[in-house]
């Protein structure tokens, strides 16, 4: 199963899926696609609505029942994690395609909102990634890999001691300070209600049910106390004339996240949202949608101007805001999905601890993570840098991870279990025997969650640690906090279940989050190898960090989930769909997107296959292509930043190339050698004929008639625009 899912990966996709499917036809192995973008996920689920010619099948429901079978084998490209703005972009460009969508109900108040509303919440944030990965995650650079960025390093911005950059973390009133945890002892059920100081009672959460040794936590992040620190911060970033940056993980944290957001931008304009209160209530501007949200709801009323010039004062009074877009205007607290901290707090390390600013040029940055669980990583890795100066890629050895995952764990299956706080009281997490389990004093406006790892996971996750760690002979290092009580909980089944295996000669250790980090940094600089065990917040976050540090960009990772029922999930890569490969790709006709993850993927997917059906044909064309992927790194034919030179499109062609000599080369499969050698000799002598049309074509603008939804047939014509090429493609 191959995924078709948005923006940049999608577009690569059509150039390279028609290649794969070519080279394995006779093989007998077929590709069948499937639609989980962002649009096929909204028009799914409202299928009820759209007449049978408009009706799509729930592509993403199949693949989740799929991963849970031995069967399953599934490519699965990054997609877009919608926040709000992405989802009414996407409706507003389906309700124009003549989909007869309902709008977005934002401030929902009649039944028939209500439910539109939770339709929609179906497809909003992280809705894909949980629902396949029912398995643990194992993410790691190849040896090919970290050779190519060994012979051609990436640009690293140096550090020096007096870097003014540094994480700002709350030090009491957040998740990480409010923290509490039970492993479950026998099967039951929770619910969580709040009790109001005034004796009000309400249920949030109906009874659900709990396994025997699942571990549950709660937490609490003060709203009031969030804001204090919120304002503390920007002065600060104004007296020391740093920029001012949120690190957040608005997508996947899809309901905590977005209020913490909504709470920078309630501050920063605090005047503004006093003075217009009324106005803003009236037109229902939601601060969880950012900045950006502000300005298009005033856009067009009366108030327009004086509103746009009270923020743009706000902005001059503050400090340098961290810009997302100078050229546009656009800054960090503009769209909560723009900056993701995965993505962006390695970014900024990677550029000598710098954001851009309104001029566009780097500057010092306060990078605010307000809760402390995992912000100590960032603030450990920046002080490394300035103790020992920017790390080497030339010579700096490798992080890899084995993550908890499976089964929705831990905070990235808490969005159910996630509420915002009405009024003063406690929130209580209750059994089926009706015993009290936890509870946190809250106030109005505070974030209450509650999260849940079963026990299934936490062994198999422990066991692909083991495994990993007697594979490559490398310390295995779990990231666990014994101070935390979630962590705590985990430290004992850890000690538990790593006595089934025989561990003799190998270390294995369990280090709080910040001194793993300094850790593994010092292994690091020596070109020592280290695997990263971690919970699933951890594993998102170090599966971007390390790999952009070592290799320029996670899109070069390996990252295998073995399903825990036996099947295979390949992911491509370990980071994002790249929006901003879209923009330049419609302005200018060059996609720099790089699918090495997914040549990778494609790699393991074979080999799993022939593996599991003895295909023997499968796993010739894995080797093959295996050679293919290390000649392309060899020969440096990884897609150019810039217009006019070899893209994602000429980057396919080189693959293919070489897997067709890999495949016309090997002997253990004289049909797939006859079969190929004509093709290998058919694209090398037209290298340059291909090439050519490849770049010929670059340097306009594009449409392919949609963003979230392309006319499929527009988008095979951009993808493919060599006719040479796809000649030989399709003949065979
Ligand atoms: N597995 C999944 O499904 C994931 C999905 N997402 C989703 O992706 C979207 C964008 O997220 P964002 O945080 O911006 O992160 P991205 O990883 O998409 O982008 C960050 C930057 O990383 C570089 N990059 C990422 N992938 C590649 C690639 N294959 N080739 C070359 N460069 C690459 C680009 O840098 P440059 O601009 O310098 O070229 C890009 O702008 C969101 O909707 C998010 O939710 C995010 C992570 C994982
Ligand atoms: O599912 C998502 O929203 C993002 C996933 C991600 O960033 C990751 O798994 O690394
Ligand atoms: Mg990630």
């Amino acid at each position: 199963m191959y995924t078709i899912t948005d923006e940049a990966p999608m577009l690569a996709t059509h150039s390279f899926l028609p290649i794969v499917q070519a080279f394995t036809k006779s093989s007998g192995i077929t590709f069948e696609t499937k639609d989980i973008s962002l649009a096929a996920r909204i028009l799914a689920n409202f299928a009820d609505m759209l007449p049978a010619n408009q009706q799509v099948p729930d592509a993403l429901a199949e693949l989740g029942t799929l991963a849970t079978t031995p069967e399953a084998n599934i490519i699965k490209l990054p997609n877009i994690s919608a926040s709000v703005p992405q989802l009414t972009a996407a409706i507003k460009e389906l309700q124009a395609q003549g989909y007869a969508l309902p709008d977005y109900p934002a401030d929902a108040k009649t039944d028939e909102e209500k439910a539109i509303k939770a339709t929609y919440a179906k497809v909003l944030g992280s809705a894909v990634n949980p629902v396949l990965r029912e398995g643990n995650s194992d993410r790691r650079a190849p040896k090919a890999v970290k050779n190519y960025a060994k012979a051609h390093p990436h640009s690293m911005g140096a550090w020096t001691a007096d870097s003014k950059s540094h994480v700002a973390s709350m030090t009491e009133g957040d998740f990480y300070g409010s923290e509490k945890s039970v492993t479950i002892a026998a099967p039951t059920t929770f619910s969580i209600s709040f009790e109001g100081a005034d004796g009000s009672t309400k249920i949030l959460k109906d009874a659900s049910p709990l396994e025997a040794g699942e571990i549950i936590d709660s937490s609490v992040i003060s709203m009031s106390q969030l804001k204090a620190f919120i304002a503390k911060e920007i002065a600060d970033a104004k007296a020391t004339g740093v920029l001012f940056s949120v690190h957040l993980k608005a997508t996947m944290m899809k309901i905590s996240d977005p209020l913490i957001f909504g709470a920078f931008v309630e501050v920063f304009f605090k005047d503004v949202f006093e003075k217009y209160a009324d106005t803003f209530t009236a037109l229902g501007v939601d601060t969880k949608n950012g900045l950006g949200d502000v300005y298009a709801k005033i856009k067009g009323t009366e108030k327009q101007a004086e509103i746009e010039a009270a923020l743009e004062a706000a902005i001059t009074a503050g400090p340098d805001l961290a810009m997302v877009n100078s050229d546009k205007g656009i800054t960090n607290l503009h769209v909560p999905s723009d900056v993701i901290i995965d993505a962006s707090m390695p970014a900024m390390i990677r550029n000598s601890g710098q954001m851009w600013n309104k001029e566009g040029k780097s500057q010092d940055t306060k990078a605010v993570i307000p809760d402390r669980c995992y912000a100590g990583v960032y603030q450990a890795t920046i002080d490394f840098c300035k103790t020992n100066g920017a790390l080497d890629p030339t010579t700096m050895g490798s992080v890899s991870n084995v993550g908890l995952m499976a089964k929705k764990a831990e905070e990235y299956g808490s969005h159910d279990k996630t509420f915002q706080i009405e009024a003063e009281g406690t929130v209580k997490v209750t059994n089926g025997e009706g015993t009290v389990l936890m509870e946190q004093v809250v106030e109005a406006g505070d974030i209450f969650r509650m999260c849940q790892v079963k026990d299934a996971p936490i062994q198999d996750w422990v066991k692909l640690a083991v495994n990993r760690a007697k594979a490559t002979d490398n310390p295995a290092i779990f990231w666990l906090d014994e101070v935390r009580a979630h962590d705590s909980e985990i430290i004992k089944k850890v000690d538990t279940y790593l006595k089934d295996y025989d561990t003799t000669g190998l270390e294995i250790k369990i280090l709080a989050p910040i001194d793993a980090t300094t850790y593994s940094l010092e292994r690091i600089v020596k070109g020592l190898d280290t695997i990263s065990v971690t919970g699933n917040v951890l594993r998102d976050y170090l599966t971007d960090l390390f790999p952009i540090l070592e290799v320029g960009t996670s899109a070069k990772m390996l990252s295998i989930v073995p399903l825990m029922n036996g099947g295979g999930l390949f992911e491509t890569g370990a980071g994002g769909s790249a929006p901003k490969h879209v923009d330049q790709f419609l302005t200018e006709n060059h996609l720099r997107w790089d699918s090495l993850g997914e040549f990778l993927a494609l790699g393991v997917s074979l080999e799993h296959l022939g593996e599991t059906y003895n295909n023997a044909k499968a796993l010739v064309l894995a080797e093959a292509l295996d050679i293919a992927t290390e000649k392309f790194l060899e020969n440096d034919k990884s897609p150019s930043r810039k217009v006019n030179e070899l893209d994602n499109r000429g980057s396919h062609f080189y693959l293919s190339m070489y897997w067709a000599k890999a495949l016309a080369s090997q002997t253990k499969d004289e049909e797939l050698k006859a079969i190929f050698t004509p093709v290998f000799e058919q694209m090398s002598s037209n290298e340059a004929t291909i090439t050519e049309e490849l770049v010929a074509v670059q340097g306009t603008t594009m449409d392919i008639g949609g963003y979230y939804k392309p006319s499929a047939e527009a988008t095979y014509a951009a993808m493919r625009p060599s006719t040479m090429f796809n000649t030989i493609i399709d003949s065979l």
